[in-house]
């Protein structure tokens, strides 16, 4: 167990379980864009993690950017995306994939794949390391999923609690007595 400000969580992802699944998802990416040149946007901050661990193992040429989207605050989501950093490159023809750690609501991905697509992409798939399918409230398909997770609140691996937790090696769970 561990606590973070007035929280506890426990163990829900082992660091190994993580890299062995990120690894399996750069295999298939490096499979699905050869001779394709993609642009990998990483959602920060959240993806960072997820998107170091991924990058180390695909050998797909590519290019990688980042914007920095906000929407949830403390446990729950605002409804609102901001764009704290905007993208910098034109998508416009191409093969765009979308680096994201968690889709939760999925309001922060149906609000970016739209831009995305308008924005005159060739395509818009998404990567991401969890998803809660029980929590999603917008249309989002996701082309490359780590974990199917639910819908209980977690931290590590880049995911924070009140900007505290993303250092965490593992995921980890909110404690809930009776949850377990
Ligand atoms: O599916 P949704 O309900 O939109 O939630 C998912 C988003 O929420 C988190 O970002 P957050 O707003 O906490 O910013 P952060 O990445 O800087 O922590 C997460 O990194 C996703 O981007
Ligand atoms: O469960 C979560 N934990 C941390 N950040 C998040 N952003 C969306 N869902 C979550």
């Amino acid at each position: 167990m561990i606590t973070i400000k007035d929280k506890t969580f426990v163990p829900f992802l082992e660091p190994v379980e993580l890299e062995k699944r990120i690894v399996e998802l750069a295999r298939e990416l490096d499979k699905d864009y050869e001779g394709k040149n993609p642009l990998f946007i990483v959602v920060l901050k959240g993806a960072f993690l997820f998107a170091a661990e991924l990058f180390k193992h695909l050998s797909t040429p590519c290019e990688i950017t980042f914007v920095r989207l906000s929407s949830y605050e403390s446990m729950g989501s605002s409804g609102r995306v901001k764009q704290i950093i905007g993208l910098e490159e034109s998508v416009q023809d191409r093969h765009v994939v979308i680096v994201e750690d968690i889709v939760d609501t999925g309001l922060t991905m149906a609000q970016l794949t739209a831009q995305l697509s308008g924005q005159g992409a060739s395509s818009v798939e998404i990567a991401t390391l969890l998803h809660k399918p029980d929590a999603l409230r917008e249309d989002v398909r996701i082309r490359y999923l780590g974990f199917k997770i639910e819908n209980r609140f977690v931290v590590g691996f880049g995911l924070d609690y009140e900007e505290h937790g993303r250092n965490l090696a593992g995921i980890h769970v909110l404690y809930e007595k009776g949850a377990e």
